[in-house]
């Protein structure tokens, strides 16, 4: 365990960059456009908000263009995909790349379909700037691993599907967070593990959605490889759940959390560890 008193020097760095990524977020207010579900649209937006960033749902080819010169990053999240949604994802991640914009993937329900996997694994392909968040059961799919998915829940475990993630950073140049009971940060230099987060959180629908959404935000400001948002979620997380009664309150209490998440709080909590470099 990487408590505050036994932090390696190492740690101590990555703390330190977690905490100045949460700031130059609230500083600069990135514009974030999401390509969203229709279950998460308004939690994802307000996370975005809370933690200090600016975001617009947006899924029109009409206005893409435009939208990738302004904004900081592009959100892909294929929760509630369909033909037509498709074809806008495509052209948003065309856009992306011209404008030389992070893309955030979040391969929901990856594993769950033909539609989904194939969907999921043409975005990762088409995006030059990549990085994939889901879950073990998505991040194993996506990889063309047997994963045990029912749906957009996993029932794998986080450590099942880290040499998936792997092979993802291999495969697409991608950074790849993999979420869970423990949450894995794969880089193509770099593994980090982080044992943040409440048992709880599976229970409310859509809190990948906004991890992969805060991924975003801070991939907006310079931080590609998906740590600060891993970190400040699960923390954030944590600390909802511990003044939450059940799952309802639980989603309020995160959004709050994320507003008033502190730089001592982070120190505080975080639980990491370098497990490859
Ligand atoms: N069993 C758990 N214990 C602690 N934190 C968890 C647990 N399951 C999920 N989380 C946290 O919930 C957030 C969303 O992860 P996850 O549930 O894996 O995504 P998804 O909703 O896409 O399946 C992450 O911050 C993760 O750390
Ligand atoms: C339930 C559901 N169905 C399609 S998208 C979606 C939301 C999934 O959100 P998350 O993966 O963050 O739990
Ligand atoms: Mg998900």
């Amino acid at each position: 365990m990487d408590n505050l008193s036994q932090r390696s020097p190492i740690s101590a760095t990555l703390t330190t960059k977690i905490i100045a990524a949460l700031a130059q977020v609230r500083a600069q207010k990135p514009l974030v456009v999401n390509i969203t579900n229709y279950v998460v649209m308004n939690n994802t937006a307000n996370a975005l908000l809370a933690i200090g960033a600016s975001p617009i749902m947006a899924h029109s080819r009409q206005e893409m263009a435009e939208m990738m010169q302004i904004s900081g990053s592009l959100v892909i999240n294929i929760g509630t995909l369909d033909s037509e949604w498709i074809q806008r994802m495509l052209f948003a991640v065309e856009q992306a790349n011209a404008n030389n914009k992070p893309i955030v993937l979040d391969p929901v329900g990856c594993g769950a379909s033909v539609l989904r996997t194939h969907t999921a694994r043409t975005l990762a392909a088409k995006a030059n700037n990549l990085i994939i968040r889901g879950n073990a059961s998505e991040i194993i799919a996506l990889a063309g691993e047997t994963s045990q998915t029912k749906g957009v829940d996993a029932l794998d475990s986080s450590d099942t599907a880290f040499v998936a993630a792997q092979a993802l950073v291999a495969q697409y140049q991608a950074n790849v967070v993999i979420s869970g009971d423990v949450d894995y940060v794969v880089t193509a230099s770099q593994t980090i593990r982080l044992r943040n987060g409440h048992h709880m959180m599976p229970y409310v629908t859509g809190m990948g959605c906004s991890l992969t959404a805060l991924t975003g935000a801070f991939a907006a400001i310079g931080e590609t490889s998906g740590l600060a948002a891993t970190a400040i979620y699960a923390i954030v997380g944590e600390i909802a759940a511990e003044q939450s009664a059940g799952p309802a309150t639980l989603q309020l209490n995160i959004i709050d959390a994320l507003y008033q998440i502190s730089a001592e709080q982070i120190q505080q909590r975080l639980n990491m560890a370098v497990v490859a470099s």
